[in-house]
């Protein structure tokens, strides 16, 4: 079995695999890590790795005191990867980025595939044919959004995420949680529709926190799959076993 993490920079998500199989899925804050991790050690006993990707600020202490229970592997840029690197700063990619990556291209063999991570941001990574990467976007997410507009000015309150009640905010908070919520589905659907101006064919992947929510608010009909880094962080594991 391995126990799969992926810190991001609002929570961290974990997995219990068996092969190809997510036994069950944990979601915690970076201040019950250890207790965490302990816990899901004890109760999947037959663990042998835990393998970690991580753009959060983590101390990598705090995986290494569970070396004596299991092997600890924290995916780096050193890693094999299976597709073709084609950003022009590859050491600047976020490793969450790159495991996203990584999954597209052995989940959707041979095709050109769109991920979309809705999490602390919006990560886009393109991901072509020929498996080779090409680069996306990196935009707030939806919490970040609602933090912005109160910690950048004088009057706004701080708000938490709300689906609106429609297109014209009547209040301040209609109008906030207009701005927030329908103004990034529209730019996912922006976004994409751009794509598929210069790319016709492509699949796209939708995952992070806020998938599910942002999902039903778009135009383009997209599956969302909340568990895709963590499926993904298994995935490259099990090729860079193979491969290296
Ligand atoms: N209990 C929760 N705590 C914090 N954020 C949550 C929670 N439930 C859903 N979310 C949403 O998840 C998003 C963060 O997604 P997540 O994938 O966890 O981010 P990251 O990988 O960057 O840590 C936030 O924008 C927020 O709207
Ligand atoms: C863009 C990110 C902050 C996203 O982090 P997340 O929303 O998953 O917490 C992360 O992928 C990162 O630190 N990237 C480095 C810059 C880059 O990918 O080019
Ligand atoms: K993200």
């Amino acid at each position: 079995m391995i126990l799969t993490v992926d810190v991001g920079n609002t929570r961290i998500k974990a997995a219990v695999f068996e092969e190809d199989i997510l036994l069950q899925h944990f979601v915690f804050m970076k201040e019950e890590l250890e207790k965490n991790i302990e816990n899901i050690l004890k109760k999947f006993k037959n663990t042998s790795h835990l393998v970690v990707a991580s753009v959060g600020n983590v101390e990598k202490q705090s995986f290494l005191e569970f070396e004596k229970e299991v092997v600890v592997h924290f995916i780096s840029h050193d890693d094999v990867f299976p597709f073709v690197n084609g950003y022009e700063t590859p050491k600047t990619l976020g490793i969450d980025r790159m495991v996203l990556a990584a999954g597209a291209t052995l989940q959707f063999p041979r095709q050109n595939r769109l991920v979309i991570d809705a999490g602390t941001c919006v990560t886009f990574d393109f991901v072509n044919e020929n498996d080779k990467y090409l680069g996306g976007a990196i935009a707030p997410g939806l919490q970040l959004r609602y933090k912005s507009l109160h910690d950048f000015t004088a009057k706004l309150p701080l708000l938490s995420l709300q689906s609106p009640e429609g297109l014209v905010g009547k209040s301040t908070s209609e109008s906030i949680h207009s701005g927030v919520v329908n103004g990034l589905a529209y730019e996912i659907d922006g976004f994409i529709d751009e794509y598929r101006a210069v790319c016709p064919n492509f699949i796209i992947i939708l995952t992070g926190g806020d998938a599910e929510f942002l999902a039903k608010r778009l135009k383009n009909t997209i599956f969302a799959n909340s568990n895709f880094l963590l499926e993904s962080l298994n995935q490259t594991f099990q090729y860079k076993i193979k491969n290296d």
